[in-house]
C-alpha cells in the first residue's frame, strides 16, 4: 500500500518531522537535493539549467546546483520570483551556492543546456500561474530538453493534479518522502513524466496517527488474495448468479462469468435471454445456463437463482428493456448477498433513482465516468476534474461502495479512506473489460472479501491483467479476451 498524500498533509508531516521530532530542516533539504543528484544520473549533464523560485523547492534547486557544481558539473541558476519573499532555506542554501562560485542567469538561453531542474514551486503552489512564472514554464516546455522536476512539476497541483494555468512537462519528478495525490491523477501524471519517490528522513511517525485519506495499492497487496483451502470443494470459493446480456448480446455475460471464474470461483450461473443460450453454452461450457423468454419472467426460477447465489453481479449487456428493469428491481428488493451493479443496470438506476433507497451494506456500483454523469446529472468534466470528491460524496449519498472507473479509478465508501487505482493501460480503453472488471470483483466477493476490499482489489487486479496483456501482445490490439485470460498471470 502506498499513501498519496496532498499538499496540506505533507506540509503537516514536514512540520512535525522538524519541529516535533527535531529533524532540522537544512538536513532534509541536503537530503533531497543528494536525492535528485541520484536520479540525475540518466539525463545528460554537460550543461545544466535549475530554475528556482523563492520557497523551500527553490531552496532545493539552489543546493542541487551547489551539489553538481561541486561534482565539476556545468550549471546555471535562474531565479524566477520576488527577492523579499524568499524563505529562510531558500536565502541559506542561496548564500552557500553562491559562496561556492555558481553562476545565476537572468535569462533561458535556448539551446545551451542539455537539463533542466524544475525548482520553481512545489507543494506550496497556491493559485494559479500567470505572468514571469508562465512564461518562463511554456519556454521550458518549447524547448527539446529533458527535464527533471523537484518534488512536483511547477504548475501542478499536488492536490489533485490539476494544471494551475500552466505546467512543466517533466521527463522526471523526484518527490519525497510520499508520493502525492497530484502525480498520480490525470492530468498531473502525464506531466510528471516518471515519478521516483525518495526517502529524505521524513516517515510515518510524522502523521501522528492522523493518517492519509487516500492511498493506492502496490504488488505486496495481491497478499490479500484469499488462500486456497485444501479441504474445499467448488462451492467453497463462491457460486456467482451473472444476471447479463440481452437479445444477441452474448459477449458481456460471457466475459463477466470467465472472469469470475478464472480468479478462482467455482460455480458461476448465468441468467440471460433465451437466445444467447447456445453460444454461452458453447464459449464457457464450465457455467451454468438459466435463460428466460421475453414477457415470460413469472415462476420460481428467479427466486430459485437469487437465493442459490452468494454474490450477484447484474447489468453487462442487459440492455433497458422492460425485463431488464424488472431482473434488477427484484434482485434489489429480494437479494441479501453482495451485488454488482454494473453497465445497463447503472443507467436504469440513472432514470430510476428510487430503486437505490435500500438499508443494505453490501452494493458496489462500478459507473465510469459517462454512466456517473447520468447518474449524478453532472456534466462529464465537472466529474473528471473532482473524481475523488464526486466519488466520495455519491458513495457516501448512496451508502454504497462506489467503482468511479476512468484512466485511475477511484474506489470509495465515502467516509473512510479512499483508493486511487494505478495499475493498467490506455489499451484497456476497449469493449467488454468492465465486464471483466465485474466477474473479478465478484470472483473476490465469493471468496470471503468484505465488499469494498473485493472492490479495491479487484480493481488493482484487473489493471495488473491489463499491464500483463498488454506487455505480451502491445496496447494497442488488446482485447478484453486477453485481460480475462492475464487473470491468471497476476493471481498464480
Ligand atoms: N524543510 C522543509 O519543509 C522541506 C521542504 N522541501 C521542499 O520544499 C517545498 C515546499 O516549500 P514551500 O512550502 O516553501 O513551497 P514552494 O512550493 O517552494 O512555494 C512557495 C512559494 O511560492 C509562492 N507561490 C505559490 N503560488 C504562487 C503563484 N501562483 N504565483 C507566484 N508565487 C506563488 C509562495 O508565495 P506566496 O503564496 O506567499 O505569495 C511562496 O513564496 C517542497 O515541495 C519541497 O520541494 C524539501 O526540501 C523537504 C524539506
Ligand atoms: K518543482
Amino acid at each position: 500500500m502506498e499513501y498519496l498524500l496532498n499538499s496540506e498533509e505533507m506540509k503537516r508531516c514536514d512540520l512535525t518531522t522538524i519541529e516535533k521530532i527535531g529533524m532540522p530542516s537544512m538536513v532534509l533539504m541536503e537530503r533531497a537535493a543528494l536525492s535528485v543528484i541520484e536520479e540525475l544520473a540518466s539525463f545528460d549533464l554537460t550543461k545544466v539549467l535549475i530554475v528556482c523560485g523563492s520557497g523551500n523547492n527553490g531552496a532545493d534547486g539552489y543546493a542541487v546546483a551547489r551539489l553538481l557544481h561541486l561534482q565539476k558539473i556545468a550549471v546555471d541558476i535562474l531565479f524566477i520570483g520576488n527577492e523579499q519573499k524568499r524563505s529562510p532555506e531558500n536565502n541559506q542554501q542561496k548564500k552557500i551556492a553562491e559562496y561556492y562560485g555558481v553562476k545565476s542567469v537572468k535569462d533561458i538561453e535556448i539551446n545551451q543546456y542539455t537539463t533542466i531542474i524544475d525548482a520553481l514551486f512545489g507543494i506550496g503552489l497556491s493559485r494559479p500561474l500567470s505572468g514571469k512564472y508562465a512564461e518562463v514554464i511554456t519556454k521550458i516546455n518549447q524547448m527539446n530538453v529533458e527535464v527533471l522536476s523537484v518534488d512536483v512539476p511547477s504548475g501542478i497541483s499536488a492536490d489533485n493534479g490539476k494544471v494551475m494555468g500552466c505546467g512543466i512537462k517533466a521527463t522526471k519528478t523526484v518527490t519525497f518522502a510520499f508520493n502525492k495525490v497530484g502525480l498520480v491523477l490525470y492530468p498531473g501524471a502525464a506531466y510528471a513524466g516518471m515519478v521516483k519517490v525518495k526517502d529524505i528522513g521524513i516517515t510515518e511517525a510524522g502523521f501522528e496517527e492522523e493518517f492519509p485519506k487516500v492511498y493506492s495499492y502496490t504488488i505486496e497487496d495481491l497478499a490479500k488474495i484469499p488462500k486456497r483451502n485444501p479441504y474445499s470443494n467448488k462451492g467453497t470459493y463462491g457460486k456467482i448468479l451473472v444476471i447479463a446480456g440481452s437479445k444477441n448480446m452474448s459477449g458481456a455475460a460471457y466475459f463477466s462469468a470467465k472472469a469470475a471464474y478464472r480468479m478462482g470461483v467455482g460455480l458461476v450461473r448465468i441468467v440471460t435471454p433465451e437466445e444467447n443460450r447456445q453460444i454461452i453454452q458453447s464459449l464457457l461450457p464450465e457455467a451454468i445456463v438459466t435463460t428466460y423468454q421475453k414477457k415470460q419472467l413469472d415462476g420460481d426460477w428467479l427466486m430459485d437463482a437469487i437465493n442459490w447465489a452468494s454474490v450477484i453481479v447484474i447489468g453487462p449487456g442487459m440492455g433497458g428493456s422492460e425485463e431488464a428493469h424488472y431482473l434488477l428491481s427484484k434482485v434489489l428488493s429480494i437479494s441479501e448477498v453482495p451485488l454488482v451493479i454494473d453497465a445497463d443496470a447503472i443507467n436504469i438506476l440513472a432514470k430510476e433513482p428510487g430503486l437505490l433507497q435500500h438499508n443494505k451494506q453490501n452494493i458496489i456500483l462500478t459507473p465510469h465516468i459517462g454512466e456517473m454523469s447520468r447518474l449524478t446529472d453532472k456534466p462529464i468534466s465537472e466529474i473528471a476534474e473532482n473524481i475523488i470528491e464526486v466519488a466520495e460524496r455519491f458513495a457516501k449519498e448512496k451508502k454504497l461502495t462506489c467503482v468511479l472507473k476512468d484512466a485511475r479509478t477511484i474506489v470509495t465508501e465515502g467516509n473512510r479512506g479512499t483508493y486511487v487505482n494505478t495499475s493498467g493501460n490506455d489499451g484497456m480503453a476497449t469493449g467488454g473489460t468492465g465486464d471483466v472488471l465485474t466477474g473479478v470483483i465478484a470472483g473476490l466477493l465469493g471468496q470471503g472479501l468484505s465488499v469494498v476490499e473485493a472492490a479495491r482489489l479487484g480493481v488493482y487486479i484487473h489493471g495488473l491483467a491489463g499491464d500483463a496483456a498488454a506487455a505480451k501482445k502491445g496496447a494497442y490490439g488488446l482485447l478484453a479476451d486477453d485481460v480475462c485470460e492475464a487473470i491468471n498471470d497476476v493471481v498464480k
